[in-house]
């Protein structure tokens, strides 16, 4: 593709942020939007980000709007609308609010841009792509959703911290929904090629697996009024990256898994190949019988909130 045209939905923590990523990196032009709500908000942001441009030097177009007529023909879309979790929330809680919000994004963006490859980081994570695929109608290999970067990025930093290493040379996956039931993978955890077994205990080991899978709430806790967003919109950044370069990166990401897994027509985390077209294959593994005990109980707590979710919105 030429320049690529980058919408992202949402202009809140995670939205703008992820913009500054993009534009950074001169991932393409890029388009801000928020509710009408919000007034001039998302003009705001998007000219703040393009005073920066000839400070950090990069020439990408960023404009903000509250309509989605100045998003048509987007490259590829960003869906970030939605409330985020406070302390004492899951983020199942989200799910009746976030629901009706990306049904009704879903619904302009399949008007506006209808060959975009879509990213949706909005939470209940595997539940809502699944919503916006259903409203989309798009290809499934064109919808999917940002989590297992995320998430992969965390157990990454923690495992970098403990063993005084560069994160650059800690590579590993993590699969499953974007729940407390998401599936961490020793066995594909591994330092300078170096297995991660040989380099910690099991002890040490399933600490970090535990704090990974808490890394959201850890946040939360934090921070108080919201979630997480400089590491979120990063790794969704990547996702952008990885499509409008084509890049065919191997990563985890919320996929429509059919046959794939067994799973049977979900999204949930699972590696794949993300390029252009979007998801560009599922890459299958063999998983231990630990692993996929613990993969299908996470496939298990995504289906329930689909079903959840299909109730709310009705069919
Ligand atoms: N998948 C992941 O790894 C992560 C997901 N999230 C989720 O991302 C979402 C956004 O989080 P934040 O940016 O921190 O929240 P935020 O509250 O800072 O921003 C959300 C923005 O969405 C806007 N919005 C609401 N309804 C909209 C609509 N119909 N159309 C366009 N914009 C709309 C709001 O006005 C607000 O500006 C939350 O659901 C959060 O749980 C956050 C971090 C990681
Ligand atoms: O924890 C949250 O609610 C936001 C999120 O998904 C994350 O940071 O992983």
């Amino acid at each position: 593709m030429g320049r690529a045209k980058i919408t992202i939905v949402g202009a809140g923590n995670v939205g703008a942020t992820c913009a500054h990523w993009c534009a950074a990196a001169e991932l393409g032009d890029i388009v801000l939007v928020d509710i009408p709500m919000t007034e001039n908000m998302p003009k705001g942001k998007a000219l703040d980000l393009m005073q920066s441009s000839p400070i950090v030097g990069f020439d990408s177009n960023v404009i903000g709007t509250t309509e989605y007529g100045p998003t048509a023909g987007s490259d590829v879309v960003v869906i970030t609308a939605g409330i985020a979790r406070k302390p004492g929330m899951s983020r199942d809680d989200l799910l009746s609010t976030n629901a009706k919000i990306v049904s009704s994004v879903a619904e302009n963006i399949k008007a506006t841009s209808p060959n975009a490859v879509v990213i949706v980081v909005s939470n209940p994570l595997d539940a809502m792509v699944q919503q916006v695929f259903k409203v989309l109608g798009f290809p499934a290999k064109r919808v999917c959703g940002q989590a297992g970067v995320l998430d992969t990025a965390r157990y990454r930093t923690f495992l970098a911290m403990e063993l005084g290493v560069s994160v650059e040379d800690v590579s590993a996956l993590l699969m499953g929904g974007h729940g407390d039931t998401m599936v961490p993978m020793p066995s594909c955890t591994s330092v300078g090629g170096i297995p991660i077994r040989r380099l910690l205990s099991e002890e040490k080991l399933s600490a970090i697996v535990d704090r990974a899978r808490n890394g959201g709430a850890e946040i939360v806790s934090l921070l108080k009024t919201g979630s997480a967003y400089y590491a979120p919109a990063a790794a969704t950044a990547q996702m952008v990256e990885a499509i409008v370069k084509d890049k065919k990166r191997l990563i985890p990401c919320a996929a429509y898994c059919d046959k794939e897994y067994g799973v049977g027509g979900y999204y949930v985390g699972v590696p794949v190949i993300l390029g252009a077209g979007g998801v560009e294959k599922i890459v299958e593994l063999d998983l231990d019988s630990e692993e996929k005990a613990a993969f299908l109980k996470s496939v298990d707590a995504v289906k329930s909130l689909v079903a959840t979710t299909t109730q709310l919105m009705g069919g």
